[in-house]
């Protein structure tokens, strides 16, 4: 029985693209209800999508039903451009003459080329709308796909002058109907803010990364978490990241200046490291750091909240991990943030768990009463 419409976009919804992002949104509108169809160049990728539960193949209705007729019998409300950047535009463009009575966003990560892109085709821009939810994962198409990938982080949509209000309606719907919270920008400001917040992070992970191609394994074997939370991202797809820095680069660059001036002062400092002043000088760097990070807002974009945090050992058994969340669930304690370190070989994992300050000692009590192992 299909779900019961709970959305505020009611569809049809065509996605266009349908790897992890295009897939992603089909199956968080799916299960509200939302009829959803998808479409990719690949055909395989789009077949898996429909397999996922993310939408109905349009190509696979187009073969059975005619071009003619399947565009008129889907009727998009809303059209999802989740392409690769550098066919977003043409994506768009092609959309919005092709359905003349559909509403078209992309989800692209860099915006300004795009606009001017759509802008300059002579296509009906007041159906078009830019927008980029800031939510992804280090992994491409739909199989890594999750319908709650949205929830509870940012969704940019970038405004311009000639947009219609139902279009600002659908794109600020289709964001929160998936969880999202909602900010506008203008597509410069997005930019340069994805620059510092998005585009800079995978520069630096890939740099680090790639320092340990040559490193032998027995190092490699020291990691700890450090290195796991400063290169996950390096796990991403570069054609897709080629596209998105140079569609961005001007904005990149600016702040890799300043990050070539702290690490120029850095390795100045270190050539020299008992000179006078050198300590202060990295106690320095390494303050900013710490100035920098505490601003970042917490989990449901508010104000930075400090979570506590407690590790739990866990052993290496089928169901330890389900228990332990029961359990904290028992307790009455939300969990604000969750994280699992395994060692292959080790009998143990460690779960590390964030919680408020004032549920800590009570959550470390119970647990250690219930027979659990804090470490910390
Ligand atoms: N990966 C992330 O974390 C993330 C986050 C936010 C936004 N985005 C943006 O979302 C978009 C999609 O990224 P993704 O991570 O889902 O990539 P992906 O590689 O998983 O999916 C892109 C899909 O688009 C298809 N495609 C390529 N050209 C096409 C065309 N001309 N017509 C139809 N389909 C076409 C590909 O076959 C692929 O399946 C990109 O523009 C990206 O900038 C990505
Ligand atoms: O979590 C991740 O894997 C991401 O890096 C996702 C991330 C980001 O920088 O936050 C990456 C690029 C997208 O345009 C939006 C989101």
């Amino acid at each position: 029985m299909p779900a019961r419409q709970t959305a505020t976009v009611s569809g049809p919804v065509l996605i266009i693209g349908a790897g992890l992002l295009g897939a992603s949104v089909g199956l968080g509108l799916a299960v509200q209800g939302v009829r959803t169809w998808v479409s990719d160049i690949s055909p395989t990728t789009e077949a898996v999508a429909a397999d996922i539960g993310a939408g109905r193949s349009l190509a696979r209705f187009v073969r059975e039903e005619g071009e003619a007729a399947a565009r008129e019998r889907v009727d998009p409300q809303l059209i999802v451009v989740a392409t690769p950047p550098d066919v977003a535009a043409a994506t768009v463009i092609r959309c919005l003459r092709e359905y003349p009575g559909a509403s078209v966003v992309d989800i692209a990560s860099v915006k300004a080329p795009i606009l001017a892109e759509v802008e300059a085709s002579g296509a009906d821009v007041s159906r078009y709308l830019g927008t980029h939810p800031m939510s992804g994962r280090e992994k491409s198409g739909p199989v890594a796909a999750r319908g709650e990938l949205f929830t509870s982080r940012p969704w940019v949509i970038c405004e311009h002058d000639a947009v219609a209000p139902e279009t600002v309606r659908l794109a600020h719907g289709l964001a929160t109907d998936l969880g999202s919270i909602v900010t506008y920008l203008d597509v410069e400001e997005h930019d340069a803010a994805v620059a510092l917040v998005s585009h800079v992070p995978q520069v630096m992970s890939s740099l680090l990364a790639s320092r340990l191609r040559e490193t032998p394994l027995e190092a490699l074997g020291l990691a700890g978490q450090g290195l796991r939370d400063t290169t996950r991202i390096a796990g991403s797809e570069p054609g897709l990241w080629v596209q998105i820095l140079s569609a961005n680069a001007r904005p990149v660059v600016e702040t890799l200046y300043g990050v070539r001036a702290d690490l120029d002062r850095l390795i100045g400092t270190l050539e020299a490291p008992t000179a006078d002043g050198a300590r202060l000088d990295i106690a320095q760097l390494m303050s900013e750091g710490n100035a920098g990070v505490a601003r970042i807002p917490g989990k449901h974009g508010g104000a930075p909240k400090a979570f506590s945090e407690l590790t739990i050992l866990v052993d290496d058994t089928p169901g330890q991990i389900a228990r332990l969340l029961t359990e904290i669930g028992e307790i009455g304690v939300n969990i604000e943030d969750l994280r699992m370190e395994h060692s292959p070989g080790q009998p143990v994992g460690m779960v590390e768990v964030a919680v408020v300050p004032t549920a800590h000692d009570r959550l470390v009590d119970e647990l250690d009463a219930r027979g659990w192992k804090i470490v910390k």
